[in-house]
């Protein structure tokens, strides 16, 4: 959807919204109950019937609220008024997940969107420009860079499924407006107004203080998002550049090519590797340790960790890192060669066989040390040998899996990425050998 500046009805925006959709292809509305989403609900049910798609709204009931039940009802009203079919997800909100209440029901929020909504689907919320404004403030009052400034995209992917917000443009009291013409009833959320948290308080006394001053500065700050949303997509595509320029491999890069760049393309660069390979991008301390780190000396080994990943530097190369656990030394499983492996960090689809006769009972064990395999052409070789060779980071050693016929190591498999390391003669490997 190319993002409207100009100023277009209500109507008009939905109908663009759909048009952006394929017929046939689902479009859901999360629900929940308050004006912004009810109205979005009824004017893409009007918008559905002049172009057909299938549409769905999703309630989310947190439980966290006695107000939740009321929530519910209104949604159900609601949808059946309008004959939209509704799903309600019920999810249980974890306190002491260090997120705070708002951030834990957030993550609650969008893992039962993640759950109903299906890959390819697409998924529609209800925020407008002034819940911009407000984004756009709390990331300036984080000292955030460009990235965080940005706010909301109008749409994103989002793990497979397009994430749209169709009333990104509109303002609260174009809503407002509207509901009131459609005399559309709504609830209002209780917590909304305990200005003990930001947002509220922005929303409640900071943003009407500003437009008494600058009756645009809702419309302004959000302009301003929407700018930093260009010039991220700008850094965006310079890292991509700088990165295809380095290989092409965000789980791996060269440091001597990293240090060639300046220092904020390094940072924009290794943000955009988190990004690629979905694994959270450092805080800022951690970031400024381990741009620090590219300069120490180039045998020395780092690792530099953070919530959720790690990097790691060696032998003159930067990795990234989810912190994998290793094997636990008596960690042992049966495998048939045929059936997905089901190691401790999920199935995974690799086959052993040998070359000839029939499938046989297999056992993998955690590497021990001193295992050797028969090669075809090269006869018995230490596997520490074989792990250097094919160079195995050291803390990668500690996830790999030796696969044992009878009294016979036949191969070894790095975990949990699937990767077969070493084969031994007479043994036939099914995906990535190396
Ligand atoms: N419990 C929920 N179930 C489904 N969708 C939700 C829920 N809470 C929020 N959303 C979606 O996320 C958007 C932003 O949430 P936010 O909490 O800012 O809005 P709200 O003030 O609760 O609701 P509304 O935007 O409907 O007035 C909502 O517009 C809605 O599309």
């Amino acid at each position: 959807m190319a993002p409207r500046h100009k100023r277009a009805s209500l109507q008009a925006l939905i109908d663009d919204a759909l048009a952006e959709t394929p017929p046939g292809r689902v479009v859901w509305v999360a629900l929940s109950g308050g004006l912004d989403s009810s109205l979005l609900l009824t004017l893409a049910a009007q918008a559905c019937r002049r172009h057909p798609r299938p549409l769905y709204a999703l309630h989310v009931h947190h439980g966290l609220q006695r107000a939740a039940d009321g929530f519910e009802r209104h949604c159900r009203r609601l949808a059946s008024r309008l004959g939209v079919p509704l799903f309600i997800e019920r999810v249980a909100v974890e306190r002491d997940a260090g997120l705070g209440l708002e951030g834990a029901a957030r993550e609650a929020r969008y893992a039962a969107f993640a759950r109903r909504v299906a890959s390819g689907e697409t998924l529609w919320l209800a925020q407008h420009r002034d819940d911009q404004a407000e984004t756009f403030l709390l990331a300036a009052l984080r000292g955030s860079g460009v990235r965080g400034l940005a706010g909301m995209p109008a749409e994103r992917e989002w793990r497979g499924r397009r994430l749209v917000r169709p009333l990104l443009a509109c303002s609260r009291s174009e809503l407002e407006a509207a509901a009131a013409r459609l005399g559309l009833s709504w609830i209002d959320d209780p917590s909304n107004t305990d200005e003990s948290l930001d947002r509220n308080f922005l929303r409640g006394s900071v943003l009407p203080l500003l437009q008494s001053r600058w009756p645009q500065a809702a419309t302004a700050l959000a302009g301003s998002a929407r700018l930093a949303g260009e010039a991220e997509q700008l850094l965006e595509e310079l890292a991509a550049g700088d990165l295809a320029a380095l290989g092409d491999d965000p789980g791996c890069l060269d440091v001597s090519a990293l240090l060639r760049l300046s220092v904020p393309r390094r940072r924009s660069l290794l943000r955009h590797v988190c990004h690629r390979l979905g694994v959270p991008t450092p805080p800022a301390g951690r970031l400024e340790t381990l741009l620090e780190q590219l300069e120490a000396r180039s045998d020395a080994q780092v690792r530099v960790s953070w919530s959720g990943a790690e990097a790691r530097i060696w032998r003159g190369q930067l990795y990234l890192l989810l912190p994998w656990d290793s094997l636990l030394p008596e960690w042992t499983l049966e495998w048939d060669g045929r059936a997905p492996l089901v190691s401790p960090w999920g199935e995974i689809g690799v086959g052993l066989a040998p070359v000839e006769g029939h499938p046989v009972r297999l056992t993998l064990k955690a590497r021990q040390g001193g295992e050797r395999l028969c090669l075809a052409g090269r006869g018995s070789r230490d596997l520490k040998r074989l792990l250097q060779e094919a160079q195995v980071p050291p803390w990668a050693r500690e996830r790999v899996a030796v696969v044992w016929h009878e009294q016979h190591p036949v191969a070894a498999l790095l975990l949990p990425e699937g990767r077969w390391l070493a084969v031994a003669a007479g043994w036939a490997s099914a995906v990535r050998e190396e």
